[in-house]
């Protein structure tokens, strides 16, 4: 079956596209919101604009397949300005009717039109949707506005069987055989994709440390260019960080040579990254809304989770404690970073080095603003706080733990830089503050019965004193 090379922008919609786009609009209205990735939850969907609409089998076959991008309409967030609403990608399957194995991918049944009795479905559950995508990427196939492309001194072998990773995660991914994984971002962007970008750049820099992209999708809409997937190597019988460090927690072991590895992998990839991609000094003018930023998302939580008020001005001292610094002249080097470190970005095999995964950073703020560079202290951070996650989520919980390994860590991130973040500690507190504000929210929103283990962190942060909050 080769890809048909339809595509459809709404406006010229259709033909059989047109009709299962009218069929899906009540179907999708039901599924989307149920599905994990889905960005607008709480939110009703209150309808959609198809962006694009790309035939990649027709219907007329046994299985049709067809690859939408879809604006998501829903009220606006409670006091935030209007929006458009955000972009999804999706790839659909249309088949008579659906083999039991795969049932949890069923969407809806159509009851109208040329397509009524049909069944539709989301395509990455089954195998042979996914292999024409890999066949795509393989061929550098360009359907419509869908680019696919690849780096051709890398081997891409056919055959490769498809099945989907069924992990919590924020996009979709597809593992063929056991040689590469294809990520597709769901709520899609247009602009550069760190994704895609960081591991490109860290690639052509020699840094092994990151499975260099195979191949990645992109599409060309309005003149606009959306980063759709990535086509990695598989990092094969891996565990992650997170893991492999309560397995070690189980078993009542340290895991403070790990740490040290990972700070190690962290330094490494911060240095071919500052090599690779501009960096800037921050004056007092950027450390001033760094500074706001911090403090602003402070006083949202606080909104948000009353629980963290009797802390606020603890939390705040903080942020003073870095303006105060920028206002005596202090400046830090930004560069790019990773954005969202934390030990289950952190993949290992049993026998092999640490591997950094998915760059995108913090999928809920702007793509301009992640793309910024920032302080390496700031995945420093992120990663001091996951082993504080790991130990205390452990039962009993284990802090003494928690210090062994934020110690190796900096210990082994100053190996490879000479740069021990501890040196550098309003820095360090003011980003290990802000995340642990952004952490309480995230689980009171996501998971409630997680948020005693930010809020430990908050009541540490916000001692005045150094000594009691290391
Ligand atoms: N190159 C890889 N090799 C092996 N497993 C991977 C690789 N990349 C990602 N994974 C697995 O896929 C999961 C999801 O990947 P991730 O990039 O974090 O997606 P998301 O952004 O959707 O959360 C990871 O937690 C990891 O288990
Ligand atoms: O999955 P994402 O990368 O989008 O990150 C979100 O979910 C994470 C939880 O899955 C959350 O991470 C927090 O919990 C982890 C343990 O489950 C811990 O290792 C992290 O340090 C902690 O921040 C993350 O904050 C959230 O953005």
């Amino acid at each position: 079956m080769t890809p048909m090379a339809e595509a459809l922008t709404p406006s010229g919609t259709t033909g059989t596209t047109g009709h299962l786009l009218a069929s899906l609009q009540p179907l999708l209205r039901e599924w989307l919101p149920r599905q994990r990735w889905f960005a607008g939850k709480g939110r009703p969907v209150t309808g959609f604009t198809p962006l694009a609409a790309t035939e990649l089998l027709p219907c007329e076959g046994r299985l049709g397949l067809y690859h939408l991008l879809l604006r998501v309409h829903q009220p606006p967030v409670l006091g935030a300005p209007p929006h458009p609403g955000d972009c999804y990608q999706l790839l659909i399957g249309v088949r008579e009717a659906l083999p039991p194995r795969l049932a949890p991918a069923l969407i809806g049944h159509v009851t109208r039109g040329p397509l009524a009795g049909r069944t539709v479905y989301e395509a990455l559950y089954d195998p042979r949707p996914a292999e024409v995508l890999l066949e795509a990427l393989r061929t550098q196939a360009r359907i419509g506005g869908l680019r696919f492309e690849r780096d051709r001194r890398q081997e891409i072998r056919d055959g490769l069987v498809a099945r989907l990773m069924t992990a919590e995660q924020s996009n979709s991914s597809i593992v063929y055989g056991d040689t590469f994984i294809l990520k597709l971002l769901r709520r899609v962007v247009p602009g550069v994709n760190p994704d895609l970008e960081l591991p490109l750049a860290l690639a052509r820099a020699g840094c092994a440390r990151v499975p260099a992209p195979t191949a990645w999708l992109h599409a060309e809409l309005d003149a606009q260019s959306y980063a759709l997937a990535v086509l990695q190597p598989f990092v094969s019988g891996a565990s992650d960080g997170w893991e492999l460090a309560l397995r070690e927690l189980a078993k009542g072991e340290d895991f403070v040579a790990e740490a040290r590895a990972l700070g190690r992998a962290t330094a490494e990839v911060h240095s071919a990254l500052a090599q690779a991609l501009p960096t800037v000094t921050l004056g007092q003018a950027q450390l001033r809304l760094l500074v706001d930023g911090m403090t602003e998302r402070l006083e949202a939580a606080v909104q948000a989770v009353p629980a963290l008020r009797p802390y606020e001005s603890g939390l705040r001292s903080a942020f003073t404690a870095l303006a105060g610094l920028a206002a005596e002249g202090r400046t830090w080097t930004a560069q790019r970073i990773h954005g969202d470190l934390h030990l289950g970005q952190c993949l290992r095999p049993p026998s092999g080095p640490w591997s950094l995964i998915d760059f995108e950073g913090e999928p809920a703020r702007p793509l301009a603003e992640r793309r910024l560079p920032q302080p390496a202290v700031r995945d420093i951070a992120g990663m001091l706080r996951s082993f504080d996650y790991a130990a205390l989520s452990a039962s009993p919980p284990a802090p003494q733990w928690a210090h062994g390994c934020r110690a190796a860590y900096c210990s082994g991130y100053a190996d490879v830089t000479g740069r021990d973040p501890r040196t550098d500690p309003v820095l360090l507190r003011a980003y290990e503050t802000d995340k642990a504000i952004y952490e309480v929210v995230y689980e009171a929103r996501h998971r409630p019965d997680w948020l005693p283990v930010p809020l430990s962190a908050v009541r540490r942060l916000s001692l005045p004193d150094q000594e009691a909050r290391s």
